[in-house]
């Protein structure tokens, strides 16, 4: 079995949670409100930042320059036309990017996994989180790709971003080099690398839980 098959199968009540959730079910029909929609995009675009760091310090701890170039193409995606939707949406929402908007708790401990991920000098910590990421993004959006185009942009271009040719190539990308490093790890960095991967998922989870529920105060 692949290694990140059975770090799936570790957290396969999470990963069903994060990636059958109500608040991307609503999305995809079109039926979550603009205010929740727009506090998710809000929250997220926090996220973004620590995402973006995360991926250049894996970019930049990659064993060989083809390992870096296809998560170099995707940086330049999110820094270009994912950034740019991110701009068009919370203004067309009614909503602004500054000054950003406070973290909630749930961003909070995405941002600090992130950050102490991208801060470890460990490539598999990097790698796990990224691959849960846009895994789980990947499985979300992807059942709902024949509907983005009779969508609003919000939600229409979010599902877009996540689903197609392209974006199976970035999971497969990430996954592999997952796969790839994994027999490589001393046990103590696959310790590491499992916890990131399970912590990743179940922060994916409580993000959706907090965004349908529109961040309540506690
Ligand atoms: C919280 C979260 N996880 C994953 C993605 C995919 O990049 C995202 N935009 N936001």
């Amino acid at each position: 079995m692949r290694p990140t098959d059975h770090l799936k199968s570790l957290v396969a009540e999470d990963w069903q949670a994060a990636t059958r959730h109500a608040f991307t079910d609503q999305l995809a029909a079109g039926t979550l409100r603009e205010d929740r929609m727009l506090a998710y995009l809000q929250q997220d675009y926090l996220f973004i930042e620590g995402f973006v760091r995360l991926l250049a310090s894996a970019i930049a701890h990659a064993p060989s320059l083809p390992d870096a170039i296809p998560a170099a193409q995707f940086l330049g995606l999110i820094s270009g036309p994912e950034n740019t939707y991110f701009l068009r949406a919370i203004e067309a929402l009614g909503g602004q990017v500054s000054p950003p908007a406070p973290a909630h708790p749930v961003t909070v401990d995405f941002q600090n996994l992130m950050q102490q991920a991208a801060h470890s000098g460990r490539y598999a910590q990097m790698i796990a989180v990224l691959s849960v990421a846009e895994w789980t993004y990947l499985d979300w959006a992807s059942p709902h790709a024949d509907k983005a185009a009779n969508l609003p942009f919000w939600f229409g271009e979010w599902i877009t971003l996540h689903s197609g040719r392209d974006f199976e190539g970035v999971v497969a990308h990430l996954r592999g080099q997952l796969d790839q490093v994994w027999p490589t790890l001393s046990t103590e960095d696959q310790q590491a690398a499992r916890a990131a991967f399970v912590t990743t998922t179940r922060l994916e989870r409580a993000f959706f839980d907090a965004a349908l529920a529109g961040y309540p105060a506690s």
